[in-house]
């Protein structure tokens, strides 16, 4: 159904001494879209997130195989330039970490590490990336005071707005909203539909409902293999699995 995937992954492994994370997974991850991996706790999911920006090579336990493709280059390759592979991408993780600096500089600091220097261009697009996560009317008389005065929802803004400035392909999101009240979670559930006009999001969650309310794509795992993976029809109203029934019944 799609034919532009930004993401293609074959035949990965991951595994450590003593135990198989991730056996034979087989995707494709399509562009502009919101892709959403589901799963029971310690099914694989954040393996599987981290193998698309490297972050495997900080874990010397795990050893991979296979191949993920990232706009057509295999960056499991020796010769790939890993700084360039996770520029690509944002990360957003289950608690926000903003740096221990003001709200401004957080957003400053994408931006310089984009090679931004010119003062003026930095005040202009730190404006933008704050209202681009609906944050700006929040903060803007004061920028700056320190980023760890806000509340942990406008702290996972703040991150996703340091994310952007980087100017990201994708986006990923290892269950962004676990540890934000509704009303947050709902901000980001909200920024995530707004975004995906421009970027890939890759969201893993245990939230069977935001899911729903968010997937265009769904890939459902369990026990380190990808059990099945299709629309959001083909997954909750067809499910093909009894494992992928049982889930859907437990309503995690
Ligand atoms: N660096 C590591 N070293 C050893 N084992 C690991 C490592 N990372 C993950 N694992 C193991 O791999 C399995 C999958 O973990 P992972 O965190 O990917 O699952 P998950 O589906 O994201 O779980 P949760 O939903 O609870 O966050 C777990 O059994 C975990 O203990």
């Amino acid at each position: 159904m799609y034919n532009n995937d930004i993401i293609r992954i074959e035949n990965l492994h991951v595994t450590t001494a003593t135990q198989v994370i991730l056996k034979d997974i087989n995707l494709k991850i399509p562009r502009n879209r919101i892709t959403v991996i589901l799963g029971p706790s310690g099914c694989g999911k954040t393996t599987l997130l981290k193998c698309l920006n490297r972050l495997t090579d900080l874990h010397p336990q795990l050893q991979v195989s296979g191949k993920v493709w990232i706009d057509d280059e295999d960056i499991f390759q020796p010769n790939v330039d890993v700084i360039a592979v996770r520029k690509k991408m944002g990360l957003l993780s289950q608690r926000p970490y903003p740096l221990p600096m003001s709200i401004y500089q957080n957003v400053a600091y994408g931006l310089k590490m984009q090679g931004i220097a010119d003062k003026h261009t930095i005040r202009e697009r730190v404006q933008h990336y704050l209202e681009e996560v609906g944050l700006w009317k929040e903060v803007k008389d004061r920028l700056h005071s320190p980023a760890s005065k806000l509340s942990i929802g406008q702290q996972q803004r703040l991150c996703l707005a340091r994310g952007l400035a980087v100017q990201p392909e994708i986006i990923l999101a290892d269950e962004p909203t676990s540890a934000l009240d509704p009303i947050s979670s709902k901000k980001i559930e909200e920024k995530f539909l707004e975004l995906k006009s421009d970027y890939t999001l890759v969201l893993v969650t245990h939230i069977l409902r935001q899911a729903k309310r968010l997937a265009d794509h769904v890939i459902f795992m369990y026990l380190g293999e990808v059990i099945e993976q299709g629309t959001p029809q083909e997954i909750f109203e067809h499910p093909q699995t009894t494992i992928l029934r049982e889930y859907l019944k437990s309503g995690h």
